[in-house]
């Protein structure tokens, strides 16, 4: 029986695993879950999965949950509590699936505890990837990706030999604007920013979609998971979310990992590897698509992923500082504080602010991410 402790358990990747887990309860035993804010549905969930740990992010949702929750659960909160569930229990695998650098913490601790780590929480790779994989590496703990690009890559190089790789090609689908001209980008609604074509996600990752500081972070995601270059990584907007993602070879072939756009694949693919297990998605019925279509990127247009792939190949402390940039200019956009244009623009001088430090350890990338945040505030 395969144990699962999940971190972000009330979100949409943290649901969608439950999902998984609740179809076969006879693979999987839930040892912990952590939520946010959201104590209805932790309730819920640890009525029906019995985990031993349940995590909230404050103390006053801890004692109301302990109201409510099976006797004998274990009740944890806030950043020590989520620290614990993920290296405490007897999962031997965590999957992190809350949002924002914040994750970084907890997923070193479950690394250095051991736990094989089903990773959706990608800006834990973005602002600390050297950290993270060393540590990985010296535990022997997998790194299995969630994020529906990277699972792609890794299936399409499966019992392939990483020299003969040429480059990799993350298709983005555009988000909520992928029709709109910059100029029609003025006024738009958070409403309107969160509607994204194809996926249901949560709030922060579908506006990071429209900027297309999602695929940015995935490319800084991408090099730290496959040992890439930038030069490697290409981006190419594909409108329908169908390939998800593909390699070249040095030889000139392609492999691609192609479906229906439903993140319970690439989910329980992290959970099961290298077993495929049955998934409650549809088949593709290609005969039945119309067509499939492809764009260049315009880094002229999606302004956030050139400051990605400049942040990226910078190095140092530069992408912790373009992630703590974008996730509170994404907040103030959220909150009404700014406009969806502001976010480039905030994130842009933040960036031209920073002086750099060489590789930064986790206190120093603590230091740093506070104070992107701070700067991103104050603009
Ligand atoms: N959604 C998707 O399809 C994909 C998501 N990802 C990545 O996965 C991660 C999760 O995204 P997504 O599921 O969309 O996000 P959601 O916003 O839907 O969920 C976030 C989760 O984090 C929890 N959370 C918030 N604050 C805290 C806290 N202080 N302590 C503990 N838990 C907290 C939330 O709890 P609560 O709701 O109870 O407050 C919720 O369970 C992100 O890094 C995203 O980039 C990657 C690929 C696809
Ligand atoms: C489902 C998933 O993996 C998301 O990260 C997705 O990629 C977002 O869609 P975009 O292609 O619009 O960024
Ligand atoms: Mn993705």
């Amino acid at each position: 029986m395969k144990k699962i402790t999940i971190l972000g358990s009330t979100g949409s990747i943290g649901t969608q695993t439950l999902d998984i887990l609740s179809r076969e309860p006879e693979r999987y035993q839930v040892e912990g879950l952590a939520a946010g804010s959201n104590l209805e549905l932790v309730i819920e969930q640890a009525k029906q999965f019995k985990p031993k740990t349940v995590c909230l992010s404050t103390r006053e949702l801890a004692e109301e949950a302990k109201l409510h929750l099976p006797p004998g659960t274990k009740v944890l909160y806030g950043n020590e509590g989520l620290i614990e569930t993920a290296a405490s229990t007897d999962a031997d695998t965590v999957v992190t699936a809350i949002v924002g650098s914040r994750g970084l913490e907890a997923t070193l601790a479950a690394i250095d505890a051991g736990k094989h780590i089903g990773l959706a929480n990608k800006e834990t790779l973005v602002t600390a990837g050297h950290i993270v994989m060393r540590r990985a590496a010296e535990k022997g703990v997998s790194i299995l990706p969630i994020d529906s690009e990277h699972s792609a890559i890794f299936q399409c190089l499966n019992g392939e030999r990483r020299t003969d790789v040429k480059r990799i090609t993350l298709t983005a689908s555009g988000g909520s604007f992928r029709d709109r001209t910059r100029a029609e980008l003025e006024g738009v609604t958070v409403a309107e920013a969160l509607n994204h074509p194809n996926w249901s996600m949560g709030a922060k990752i579908t506006i990071d979609s429209a900027t297309m500081a999602n695929k940015g972070l995935e490319v800084i995601e991408a090099h730290w998971l496959f040992d890439l270059s930038y030069d490697q990584i290409d981006v190419i907007i594909h409108p329908e979310s169908i390939i998800h993602s593909y390699v070249e070879f040095v030889d000139h072939s392609i492999i691609a990992q192609i479906g229906l756009p439903d993140m319970r694949v690439p989910i329980q693919y992290a959970l099961t590897y290298p077993e495929r297990r049955p998934t409650p998605t549809e088949s593709l019925n290609l005969a039945k698509l119309s067509a499939l279509h492809f764009r260049e990127m315009d880094f002229d247009r999606y302004p956030c992923l050139r400051f990605a792939y400049e942040s990226g190949r910078a190095g140092q402390s530069v992408p912790t500082v373009f992630n703590a940039a974008n996730e509170t200019a994404v907040a103030r956009f959220l909150d009404g504080a700014i406009t969806f244009l502001e976010i480039e623009t905030v994130i842009a001088k933040v960036l031209e602010q920073h002086q750099a430090i060489d590789v930064p350890d986790v206190q120093s990338i603590a230091e740093v991410d506070a104070w992107a945040r701070a700067a991103a505030s104050n603009i």
